[in-house]
């Protein structure tokens, strides 16, 4: 195919002597060689603005490219029609050398598998002592919830999914954000995240809210629950919440009951937590804030992401948008994403189509 294409733009006919073969084959190694100078060069070029992650091993560095060149042509852009879209390769390096699409943000019935690695990680977050078994805990949950379809996974009826990520910062206040928040396809909160009496400054919608058993707070009727489980014992709450109601102490007291339809349950996936940890947290800290975690679960599943209420407040204090704590903490950054751990999203913010608002 080269070689006929090459044949042709040459502007020769087959002709009968063996130079035109010469000059040919002269033409694909000049191609082939130039293709080569190109590629390596750019890539060289983009490689050392990256500094932290960068090495001039040439192992490392062909592996990098590798990785790099299989994924624009593994996984092109899904269709999208946002002025710009996250999954879009090539507006930032940073982004795309840690974006990976391929990441599963959901455990659900049909992919309940955790890998060795992972979960060895996961059981050390909060240091289970004797964990239950993962698999028949896993079995038993999806025994209880299906565990499948929401409307956020659901490609097809959405071409440009908006979603809004509200963090608990205490810089939402007097804000007025509420409309422009409202406006996104889906809203997702965290934690215990009050709406009622604070509707101006963080708006009323919420389509999804992340909890862990000792953050649980009561959601509406209409809202998806995104279980974090950070253990076993997280996992066999939500089974006992909905059915025996036997659970009610993992390091705090935690509710017996949650009234949430089933369907409306969704399981965060620990080996995506370990990708964000490793990706995006580059090792900081113990594991992932729930504001990265969702953020990150956000980039993954919208086409474009608006983020809220993160950091400090503008005299750096350092509280919920509810509370009236005012203590003064420096390093916002660092703590609105991991668990004493931070990572350059500012950065991330900056070059993709992430806005921090
Ligand atoms: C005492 C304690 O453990 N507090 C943690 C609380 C607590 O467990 C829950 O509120 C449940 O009661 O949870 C955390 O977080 P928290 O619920 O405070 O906030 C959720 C996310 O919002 C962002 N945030 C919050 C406050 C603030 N001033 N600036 C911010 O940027 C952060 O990204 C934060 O992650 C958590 O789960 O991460 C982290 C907090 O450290
Ligand atoms: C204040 C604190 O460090 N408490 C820890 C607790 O950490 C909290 O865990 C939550 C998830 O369960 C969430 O990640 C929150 O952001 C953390 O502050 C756990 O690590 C717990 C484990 O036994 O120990 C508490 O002291």
């Amino acid at each position: 195919m080269l070689d006929s294409t090459l044949f042709l733009a040459s502007g020769g006919g087959r002709t009968r002597g063996g130079k035109m073969v010469v000059v040919r084959r002269r033409n694909v190694k000049m191609f082939t060689f130039a293709f080569l100078l190109i590629t390596v060069t750019s890539f060289v070029l983009n490689y050392t603005h990256q500094v932290t992650t960068s090495t001039w091993d040439p192992r490392h560095l062909a592996v990098q490219f590798s990785e790099h060149v299989q994924k624009l042509f593994k996984y092109p852009r899904r269709p999208c029609s946002c002025r710009t879209c996250i999954s879009e390769l090539g507006r930032s390096l940073w982004f795309d050398q840690r974006f990976n699409s391929t990441m599963q943000p959901f455990l659900t019935s049909q992919n309940a598998l955790i890998p060795e690695d992972s979960y060895r990680w996961w059981l050390k977050l909060q240091g289970e002592k004797t964990p239950k078994s993962l698999n028949a805990t896993l079995t038993e949950l999806f025994g209880v919830i299906p565990g499948d379809g929401d409307p956020l996974q659901e490609r097809g009826s959405y071409t440009c999914r908006r979603c809004a990520v509200v963090g608990n910062s205490g810089n939402l206040r007097q804000s007025q954000y509420g409309q422009d928040i409202d406006s996104h396809d889906f809203v997702l909160r965290m934690n215990r995240a009050p709406t009622t009496g604070y509707e101006s400054d963080v708006g009323s919608k919420t389509t999804h809210h992340f909890v862990y058993p000792e953050s649980y707070k009561e959601l509406a009727a209409n809202v998806s629950m995104i279980l974090i489980p950070f253990k076993t014992l997280d996992l066999r709450w939500v089974v006992t919440a909905l059915t025996t109601g036997t659970i009610n102490f993992t390091y705090v007291p935690v509710p017996r009951k949650i009234k949430v339809k089933k369907e409306k349950i969704l399981v965060y996936n620990p080996s995506f937590m370990k990708y964000i940890y490793e990706n995006w947290l580059e090792h900081h800290g113990r594991y992932p804030s729930t504001g990265l975690l969702s953020l990150m679960f956000a980039l993954h599943v919208c086409d474009e992401v608006d983020v809220y209420g993160f950091g400090a407040d503008s005299k750096g204090h350092w509280h919920h948008y509810w509370e009236n704590n005012t203590s003064v903490f420096q390093g916002q950054m660092t703590l609105a994403m991991g668990t004493s751990g931070g990572c350059n999203f500012q950065h991330a913010a900056e070059q993709s189509s992430v806005k921090m608002i």
